[in-house]
């Protein structure tokens, strides 16, 4: 993922042999402190191995003088653009974000109490506005996609009781020393708004650095989503860019490296099973399981733009299709840490002149490669997803209604009623 996500942003780990009693032990540990819905997880006790990163919720050299502690803003952006593959069949694909149609599945389902405004096309799209509301969102709405860490403690993440709402002025009150200047007077609701504007204007500026100059232009067709309405006048007349190598530029053109949709892949995906059935043992020549090496690197970066019908063409697609999963999952971290103008930093975000100056890094994480075998899940939950989405938000759809005269729901994760429509 380092070349394709980038060398500042991807911390390489190291791996580390560990005494499997400990590994036991920490799995013990950790499926306690699980919340439910992640209680189907579990930790690898067998391997002996694991991976050691930095903690990213801390500076590698944090030269406050001040002696605050750092704060890191972990961001789960999820998939930041429309599909406009040719395969798409449901036409709603090309309208709203897998995003927004996949909250209403997760509120019917119990995952989460409430929907979130929160629009990943919003993020991507280099508008600082757009970015901002999109960040507001993740604020009044973290689920699993924000959280906020200040010297390593969490402060600010979804809470356990999904019936509880964030509370933003405690939030505001751990910030205080960070935004406002310390003989500030300003107290209360204005005091908490003016912290949460401001924090959110260090987020924006920090997923746009870039010391690279250029632009990297977003493809009108794939920025907007009609499921995050607030922004109509925010869409007109704006050219939507983000700067070149920034790490939401990285992170999107990995994503699209998903070119062809779930459903242009399907096909694809079946001619490899085939195959595979056909010479079984081909599966390590064609590097279905790794190892992610230059060579399946290559694989990816060089794939030919049409389907000559090859074994090659289907492979060098799927790859590329588990690449951009990995990517559609993967977190953003940004700590913080204020210091003075006289620190001389690297990198250092001036927000205001008057303001204090912070110094930043970016980096991103949970880079896990996703399994050859879920593409098949992934198919069943791309159409659960939109049927879901139709069915709740679209009363006599006419998109369900033109596609037959009743629909069998699929039945991982969906009931099985047959649905009548008129045709
Ligand atoms: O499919 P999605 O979009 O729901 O993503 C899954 C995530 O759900 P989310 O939508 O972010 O709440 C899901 O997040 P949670 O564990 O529910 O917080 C996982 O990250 C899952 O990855 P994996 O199967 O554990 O490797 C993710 O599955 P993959 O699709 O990335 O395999
Ligand atoms: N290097 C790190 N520094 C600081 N915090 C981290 C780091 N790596 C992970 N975390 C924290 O731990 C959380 C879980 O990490 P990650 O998503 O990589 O685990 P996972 O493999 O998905 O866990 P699971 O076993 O539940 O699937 C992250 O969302 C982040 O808050």
């Amino acid at each position: 993922m380092k070349p394709l996500l980038g060398e500042k942003f991807v911390h390489n780990g190291e791996a580390v042999k560990l005494p499997l009693d400990f590994v036991r032990q920490l799995s013990l540990k950790v499926q306690q402190e699980r919340p439910e819905s992640r209680c189907d997880k579990v930790m690898d006790t067998f391997s002996g191995c694991a991976l050691c990163l930095p903690n990213l919720t801390q500076l590698s050299c944090c030269c406050s003088r001040e002696h605050r502690p750092p704060l890191c803003i972990e961001i789960k952006p999820k998939c930041g653009f429309l599909p406009s593959s040719r395969h798409v069949t449901k036409e709603i694909k090309h309208k709203v974000c897998r995003f927004c149609m996949h909250q209403h599945f997760k509120l019917a389902h119990g995952k989460w109490k409430r929907l979130s405004r929160y629009c990943p096309l919003d993020l991507f799209s280099g508008n600082k506005q757009r970015m901002s509301l999109a960040i507001k969102h993740l604020i009044e709405e973290p689920q699993n996609n924000f959280k906020i860490f200040k010297g390593g403690e969490c402060i600010y993440s979804c809470k356990d009781d999904a019936d509880v709402l964030q509370d933003v002025d405690e939030l505001a009150q751990h910030l205080r020393p960070y935004f406002l200047p310390s003989g500030s007077l300003m107290n209360g609701h204005q005091s908490s708004k003016v912290v949460l504007n401001e924090l959110i204007q260090v987020i924006v500026s920090a997923l746009l650095s870039s010391w690279d100059p250029r632009k990297t232009r977003l493809s009108e067709g794939r920025v907007r989503c009609e499921a995050s309405l607030p922004h109509r006048d925010l869409l007109r007349n704006t050219n939507h860019c983000l700067p070149k190598d920034c790490v939401l530029d990285k992170i999107l053109g990995t994503q699209m490296l998903d070119s062809l949709d779930i459903e242009g892949l399907n096909p694809l995906f079946k001619r490899v099973e085939q195959h595979l059935h056909d010479f079984p043992k081909e599966r390590s020549s064609l590097q279905i399981d790794g190892p992610y090496s230059q060579s399946f690197l290559e694989k990816i970066q060089n794939c030919p733009t049409e389907d000559d019908g090859s074994i090659e063409y289907a492979v060098r697609k799927v790859h590329q299709y588990r690449v951009a999963m990995t990517a559609k999952d993967c977190s953003i971290m940004i700590t913080i840490a204020t210091c003075g103008e006289e620190d001389g930093l690297d990198q250092s975000l001036e927000i205001q002149p008057s303001k204090p100056h912070f110094t930043y890094s970016v980096s991103i994480l949970d880079l896990d490669p996703k399994p050859y075998e879920s593409i098949p899940h992934q198919s069943r939950l791309d159409s659960n997803i939109v049927n879901h989405y139709l069915r709740s938000t679209l009363p006599n759809n006419q998109e369900l209604a033109n596609q037959s005269v009743f629909l069998g729901w699929d039945r991982e994760g969906e009931d099985c009623t047959l649905v009548f429509h008129p045709v």
